[in-house]
């Protein structure tokens, strides 16, 4: 498995009390496969995810990115574990105003130190991966909103993660080219062999993707049926 998240819960501060966001949430994801999320607000999604990055440490359970644990690891070590196996998409591209699209990952190479001479053919190829071979000099401000969201996804897998985590994904996106980034997710989860997670409000694409789940305050039940 190269996601899993084991008998998680997740508390935060609240009053004089504490706040269960994850309710000893358990969830398995192989390499290759996407799994939904869905859930009222304020059902703990954002925490999933947060917890399943290493981005939070939970009050219990054990999460394990790509056979590692990550409760052993000290802060410079989830660090590069961030950096080296897990792609996260946030909902907002926060692309760089200055900076092109192939510059846009090239950047990703530079923060995780590795090789910056095969960075700029590996953003290439990405951005062909991802429909915008010819978008590769624009600048964010000359492209549209479904490929600013394309950008992001790509730059997420620029350092070939093997857990990619997408936080509503067509939230900011008309219908159909809400269906064109999911199948995009479903393509890139399947080509990359990552174990994806994605977490969303919107229903509608939800037959495209191998698992759907649902979170309810704090606890995530059976598989649902899209
Ligand atoms: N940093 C925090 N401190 C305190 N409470 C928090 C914090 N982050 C989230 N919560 C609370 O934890 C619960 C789960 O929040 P979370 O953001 O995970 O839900 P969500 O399902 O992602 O919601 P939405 O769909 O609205 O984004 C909520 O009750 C929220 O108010």
């Amino acid at each position: 498995m190269t996601l899993t998240l084991a008998d998680v819960t997740l508390t935060y501060p609240d009053g004089d009390g504490r706040l269960t966001a994850l309710d000893h949430v358990s969830l398995d994801v192989p390499a290759g496969s996407l799994t939904a999320v869905v859930g009222p607000s304020g059902s703990g999604k954002s925490s999933l995810l947060a917890v399943a990055a290493t981005l939070v440490t939970p009050d219990e359970g054990r999460v394990v990115v790509a056979g590692t644990d990550t409760a052993c690891l000290g802060r410079a070590e989830k660090t590069a574990l961030r950096r080296e196996r897990i792609g996260i998409v946030f909902q907002q591209p926060n692309l760089l105003p200055s900076l092109t699209a192939a510059e846009q990952l090239q950047v990703m190479t530079h923060l995780s130190g590795g090789a910056v001479r095969g960075a700029r053919g590996r953003a290439l190829e990405l951005l062909d991966a991802v429909g915008l071979a010819d978008k590769a000099d624009r600048r964010p401000h000359q492209l549209s909103g479904g490929q600013r969201q394309r950008i992001n996804i790509a730059r997420a897998l620029m350092n070939d993660p093997a857990v990619l985590l997408v936080d509503e994904p067509t939230s900011a996106l008309d219908h159909e080219r809400g269906a064109a980034v999911l199948d995009l997710l479903v393509t890139l989860t399947t080509e990359r062999s990552t174990a994806t997670v994605m977490v969303t409000h919107d229903r509608a694409h939800l037959d495209r993707v191998d698992r759907t789940v649902m979170m309810d305050d704090g606890r995530l039940t059976a598989p649902v049926a899209t």
